[in-house]
């Protein structure tokens, strides 16, 4: 159910409330949010660098990019309430406000020995991404390109890497209708990858276990993947109704040939770790049980290289095709644009939602 007006004011007084500060990163995200659904997208004139709070004012609303004002109102209600409710499920683990991080609903971000772990934190839905969600993900890269880091690792908490987009953000109908809906979500989606494509330090992806859709396109825009050997890779998209995204129409085919990107992207075929290493998409494979300690070993020791060298290094990897992804990236979002409005997209989705099937 969509936040009110009434429900949004009651969580501005609750702010006023609060016991504990939150935090100026929190604050931060609460301006952005109030702003955003009160008066819609930032068109403020950038003040100057000198100016510190207003800049960071500014670049914490102007982050939320197009976020229609319905869904940042929501996102407000929701980030009152977690500030305020101590009811989170037991298997999930807490933010780290005790170690001096910036809060998010979602996710689980720590620094520490050179690296910024980004990680997924909604366990009991495998770790599906939310409407929230993605903006917490482009919130969390957008800080740590600017952090002390060298390495950004992005990895889940729980059983599952991550079960791709959750189907249930395609139930937040606004008052456009679901073509408006379609639209939304084509502008997130593109503004979401982007920011996967524009990242600036070597980004390491560390799947614990089954990766699903999105979270598996994204990586052909990482710079390492290392995996479990429970983990799997899977881009139901054609049961789903759906084309590719994260840039895996060109990734894909670059990395494992257009026969095997083919048996991925359009019919389905979930491969194993193995499978994956062998076609290019997984750097590594580790035994499950020695997973973390081989696999965080290795990434201490490479925090501790040079990080102007690691950071140039990339943009001459990276930088040619920089240009290509992001038209890569705008043609599948205006595809998908039209896919979710299709009846094939909808009556997976339906299907799903009323427990009817699972991939
Ligand atoms: C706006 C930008 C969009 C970009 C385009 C992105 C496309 C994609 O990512 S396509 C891929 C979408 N993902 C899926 O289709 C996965 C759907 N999930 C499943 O098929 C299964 O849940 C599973 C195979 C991932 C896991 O099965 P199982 O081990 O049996 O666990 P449960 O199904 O019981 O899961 C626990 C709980 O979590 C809910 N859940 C899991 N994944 C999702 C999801 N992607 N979206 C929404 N909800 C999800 C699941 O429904 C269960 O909920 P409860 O029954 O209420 O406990």
């Amino acid at each position: 159910m969509r936040a009110s007006q009434e429900d949004f004011e009651s969580a501005m007084n609750q702010v006023k409330l609060l016991k504990k500060d939150p935090g100026n990163e929190v604050k931060l995200r609460l301006y952005a949010l109030y702003k955003q659904a009160t008066e819609g997208p930032c068109n403020m004139p950038k003040p100057g660098v000198f100016d510190f709070i207003n800049k960071a004012k500014w670049d914490a609303w102007n982050a939320l990019g197009s976020l229609p004002k319905e869904t940042a109102r929501q996102n407000y209600v929701d980030l009152v309430s977690s500030l305020t409710s101590s009811s989170e499920p037991s298997s999930q683990v807490k933010p780290g406000a005790d170690r001096g991080q910036q809060e998010y609903e979602n996710l689980v971000v720590t620094s520490e020995d050179g690296i910024t772990k980004i990680m997924f934190n909604r366990p009991t839905r495998k770790n599906a991404i939310s409407t929230q969600m993605y903006q917490e993900i482009m919130l969390a890269l957008k800080a740590a390109s600017k952090d002390d880091s060298t390495i950004t690792v992005v990895t889940g908490n729980g059983d599952y890497y991550c079960s791709g987009n959750d189907l249930a953000n395609f139930t937040d109908i606004p008052p456009g209708g679901v073509e408006e809906k379609a639209k939304q979500s084509a502008i997130m989606l593109r503004d979401f990858v982007g920011t996967f494509i524009d990242f600036p330090k070597p980004l390491v992806a560390v799947v614990n276990g089954p990766a699903v859709g999105i979270s598996v396109t994204i990586l052909g825009l990482f710079d390492a993947v290392y995996a479990s050997d429970r983990a799997t890779f899977h881009t139901p998209f054609s049961h789903l109704g759906l084309s590719p995204e994260g840039c895996a129409s060109y990734t894909f085919p670059k990395i494992m040939g257009p026969a095997k990107a083919t048996e991925m992207l359009i019919f389905g075929k979930k491969l194993t770790a193995g499978e994956a290493c062998a076609q290019g998409l997984v750097t590594e494979v580790f035994p499950d049980s020695t997973f973390q300690k081989e696999v965080w070993t290795r990434l201490k020791a490479y925090s501790k290289l040079p990080p102007n060298s690691m950071r140039i290094s990339k943009q001459v990897i990276r930088n040619m095709e920089k240009e290509k992804l992001h038209a890569v990236n705008a043609e599948e979002s205006s595809v998908l644009q039209e896919r979710w409005l299709s009846d094939e997209c909808i009556n997976a989705t339906m299907n799903f939602l009323s427990k009817k099937a699972k991939l």
